[in-house]
């Protein structure tokens, strides 16, 4: 049911145990610009069906407005998933990638969400960042897609942000896989590093696309529909692990022996 009265369009849905509230909002494609709330089992969750970027010209504070607004909901865990261009040679396309850290790099160019007058209310000045992806988190991920028979597509990794909108050339490709980087992206950094800001608890999940090519000989050439195409492909299985995860994250005894 749509609501003209209200400030966005929205619908009740019920989907494969699931069940909620739809919002509408306008993202790039594949993202559906949908808030959904509702539950998997018994646990309360908010889902973001798209995000928002920096090239889409959102500032970073509005790309990570939806997370302050969780933490101000009582949301206490953010899982934060993305499509990502695969820079460790041993990844393959369709790998899950347990990010176990990033590099900002738009941050190092004073593209950061946290410049400006800090807000005490939420965290402090000069957070630190060196275990912004929770390790109980990243441990029961990984033990999670064991038990489903996943451990051949799933792997840990650093997840490297470029602004976008274009995918790195050859040479930037290089660069980034010498600095460290196992995949790049043009999301979820920011996100995270604002949700470390106000002290939520971080998973993140990067869905390797396609291979980046670091060699002038090869002939492929990336494309938003192949990153459309893998997701769509691998979605199933990443909905598993998710809500496996979410059902057994009650098991987490103590999320602070990081
Ligand atoms: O990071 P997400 O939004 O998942 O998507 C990735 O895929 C898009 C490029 O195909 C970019 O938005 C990039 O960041
Ligand atoms: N580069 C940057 N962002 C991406 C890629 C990539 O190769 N694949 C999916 N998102």
């Amino acid at each position: 049911m749509q609501d003209e009265q209200s400030y966005l369009p929205w619908e009740e849905f019920e989907f494969d145990g699931i069940y909620g509230l739809l919002y509408y909002t306008q993202v790039v494609p594949g993202h559906d610009g949908r808030l959904v709330f509702g539950y998997v089992k018994d646990k309360s969750c908010v889902f973001m069906q798209g995000r928002f970027h920096l090239y889409e010209g959102y500032s970073l504070c509005q790309v990570t407005f939806p997370v302050r607004v969780f933490k101000l909901m009582g949301v206490e865990t953010i899982i934060v998933t993305n499509a990502s261009g695969g820079l460790c040679q041993d990844f393959k396309v369709g790998d899950i990638m347990v990010i176990k850290d990033h590099i900002n790099l738009p941050g190092f160019a004073g593209q950061h969400p946290l410049c400006g007058p800090n807000d005490e209310r939420f965290g402090i000045r000069f957070p630190c960042m060196s275990d912004a992806y929770n390790k109980v988190l990243r441990k029961l991920a990984l033990d999670i897609s064991m038990e489903l028979g996943y451990s051949n597509f799933v792997r840990e990794g650093v997840y490297c942000m470029v602004s976008g909108p274009n995918f790195e050339t050859i040479a930037e490709a290089r660069m980034l896989h010498v600095l460290g980087s196992d995949s790049v992206g043009m999301s979820t950094v920011p996100e995270v590093t604002v949700a470390k800001h106000c002290g939520l608890h971080v998973l993140g999940l990067s869905l390797i696309t396609n291979k980046v090519s670091l060699d002038y000989s090869r002939e492929e050439k990336v494309n938003h529909e192949e990153v459309l195409q893998i997701s769509k492909m691998r979605a199933e299985m990443l909905q598993k692990v998710l809500t496996t995860f979410i059902a057994h994250s009650h098991q987490v005894e103590d999320i602070n022996s990081n």
